[in-house]
């Protein structure tokens, strides 16, 4: 099987059978290694246009024993709707700060979209002032109730707000480098997608790894190792300005209404089911992820990374890059460190 195969098939996989199901068919379902529920998942940011949908998708899964739903509001209807789902494990629905704690007690995985989205003509550091309060917020409860989960960042901008996430367990003396993951798998399932358009291919069949950070040219496809395409220096030139800007895209579309909200609750809940198998004692679980990293001057990067028992089990170099992927990179790891920079700086100052 491809990587991109592995890395599409899940959620499809996660849908068919309770699909079958609600026709009435009977399905067996085709997990595997972590078929087993048994874990205890919270999504902080529940309520929101990405966290009602994915934790739809990872309610569906049935491998999560608990999916535990945090939101400053509406969390009791969106858990009370969902729990009504035929699939195993139990919801249950967390309000308000005060409520927090209890939402998080026991954690194995948290994933946390929450936080504003961008309106078209922003970029996703016009989110900062906003968005780093909330995560700050969230990482100071998290290092109390369950310093030693996994945590998955979606909240933008990732290349800001996965520093001050560290930074806050660094100071509450709880960081594991293991356990903190910016999600840019969104970047991952855009590339596959206009791969495959460009170059007539079956998307099953595409794999393409995403280095960097995740916002504009910090998302840098590695299109020459690609396998089976062919393409033009147009091509190239053009596929990745489209990958790196696919969000833009989706913000002007939705017109003031949100950024991707659809695409990324699945790209989110197939991200958090691949990790929860790497937990679940799954071997040769790959992804692209944005972790502390030595590979360049930038103390966080997106690579493809091993994950194990204990989160990132490897952080793997991205090979040998064409001269124009070096000169992507050359001229955006320092953008990168500055982001990083002023998240680190926020957590100093607040
Ligand atoms: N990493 C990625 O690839 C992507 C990241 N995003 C980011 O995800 C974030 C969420 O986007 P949407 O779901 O569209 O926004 P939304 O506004 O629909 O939902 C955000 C939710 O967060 C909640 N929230 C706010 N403060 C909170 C707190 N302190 N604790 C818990 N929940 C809190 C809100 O009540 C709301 O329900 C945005 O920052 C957006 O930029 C969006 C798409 C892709
Ligand atoms: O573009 C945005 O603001 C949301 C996002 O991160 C994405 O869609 O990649």
């Amino acid at each position: 099987m491809s990587a991109l195969t592995a890395r599409i098939q899940p959620v499809a996989r996660m849908v068919a059978p309770v699909a079958l199901k609600a026709l009435g068919v009977s399905a067996t379902r085709s997990f595997t290694a972590s078929a087993r529920a048994k874990n205890k998942v919270a999504v902080v940011g529940a309520a929101g246009g990405i966290g009602q949908p994915m934790s739809l998708l990872m309610k569906l899964s049935g491998k999560i024993e608990h999916l535990s739903l945090f939101d400053i509001v509406n969390t009791p209807g969106v858990a009370a709707d969902l729990s009504h789902c035929n699939t195993k494990g139990k919801v249950s629905a967390h309000k308000g700060p005060e409520e927090m704690g209890a939402a998080l007690d026991g954690c194995d995985l948290v994933v946390i979209p929450a936080g504003v989205p961008r309106k078209p003509g922003m970029t996703r550091d016009d989110l900062f002032n906003t968005n780093a309060s909330i995560v700050k917020g969230i990482a100071e409860q998290c290092a109390k109730s369950c310093p030693n989960a996994c945590f998955l960042i979606i909240s933008n901008p990732v290349n800001s707000t996965v520093p001050i996430f560290g930074d806050v367990l660094k100071t509450a003396g709880v960081f594991d480098p293991r356990k903190l993951m910016g999600v840019t798998m969104l970047d991952i399932c855009r590339a596959n997608t206009f791969v495959a358009e460009n170059q007539g291919m079956d998307v099953d069949k595409v794999s393409v790894d995403v280095i960097g950070g995740h916002a504009g040219t910090t998302i840098m496809p590695l299109l020459s190792q690609v396998k089976g395409a062919k393409f033009s220096e147009e091509d190239i030139k053009a596929l990745t300005h489209r990958i790196q800007f696919g969000g833009d895209e989706v913000v002007k579309a939705k017109d003031g209404a949100g950024s991707a909200t659809l695409s990324m609750a699945h790209a989110g809940a197939y991200f958090a089911e691949r990790v929860l198998d790497g937990l679940n004692g799954a071997t040769g679980v790959k992804e692209c992820t944005f972790v502390e990293s030595s590979l360049t001057d930038a103390p966080y990067f997106a690579s493809p990374c091993t994950l194990g028992k204990e989160g990132v089990s490897e952080v793997h170099g991205f090979g040998t890059l064409s001269p124009f992927e070096q000169s992507l990179v050359d001229e955006n790891v320092p953008a990168l460190i500055k982001m990083a920079k002023k998240g680190t700086d926020f957590v100093k100052n607040n």
